[in-house]
């Protein structure tokens, strides 16, 4: 058994394809990003960070996993919109381009939190205003690092990916499931 500190539905449903039992307990930290943090640091630091706060919160601790997503493109971090400008914003980024999808995985198990760092390379098609539009009404971008999801209306614009498709949506099924074995919590 072990816990997941996640509020994502995504991460429950892609865990529950490993096929394990586990719990769902909260990881909620700050997801600033600091200054002069890299990409792949502050992907890596949100994922342990939300381990160790899923840890913390257990009065009889599990070993905790909790992971991070970004989406970057141009050096720059692109998390969730805050508004339709906002996401009109990263969409136009994102339009006719390959950017980078980045998940890390963090495994907690009390003294020591160890992580794995999964990139994809993902290639949007080019977004007219109206496909922009259209895809803000759905809904869907809301709550998804880079306002789109690849497993939802935006898998559409995807033109090419190079790497884990589970990774872009939230949890790399190959690389969770090694990184329990490595540190013993799966057989
Ligand atoms: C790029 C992309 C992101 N996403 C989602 C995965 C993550 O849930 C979210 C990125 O935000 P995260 O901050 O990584 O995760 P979260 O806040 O949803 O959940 P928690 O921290 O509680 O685990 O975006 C998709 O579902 N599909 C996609 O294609």
């Amino acid at each position: 058994m072990i816990a997941l500190a996640s509020a994502s539905p995504r991460r429950r449903e892609l865990l529950t394809q490993l096929g394990l039992s586990f719990v769902v307990v909260k990881g909620d930290i700050d997801e600033s990003q600091l200054p002069g943090e890299t990409p792949e640091q502050y992907v890596v630091r949100l994922a342990k960070g939300k381990a160790q706060a899923g840890y913390a919160h257990q009065s009889a601790p599990l070993p905790t996993l909790g992971a991070d997503t970004i989406v970057e493109i141009d050096g720059q971090v692109l998390g969730k919109p805050t508004d339709f400008a906002d996401f009109q914003r990263m969409m136009q980024l994102l339009s006719g381009r390959q950017h980078r999808v980045r998940t890390a995985v963090a495994l907690c198990c009390g003294e020591r939190t160890e992580s794995v760092l999964v990139s994809t390379e993902v290639s949007f098609t080019l977004l007219s205003e109206h496909d922009i539009l259209q895809y803000w009404q759905s809904g869907e971008p809301a709550d998804k690092a880079g306002g789109y999801g690849i497993q939802g209306k935006a898998g559409r614009f995807v033109t090419k990916l190079s790497g884990s498709y589970f990774a872009v949506v939230g949890l790399p099924l190959f690389e969770t499931e090694q990184l329990l074995k490595q540190q013993g919590v799966l057989a």
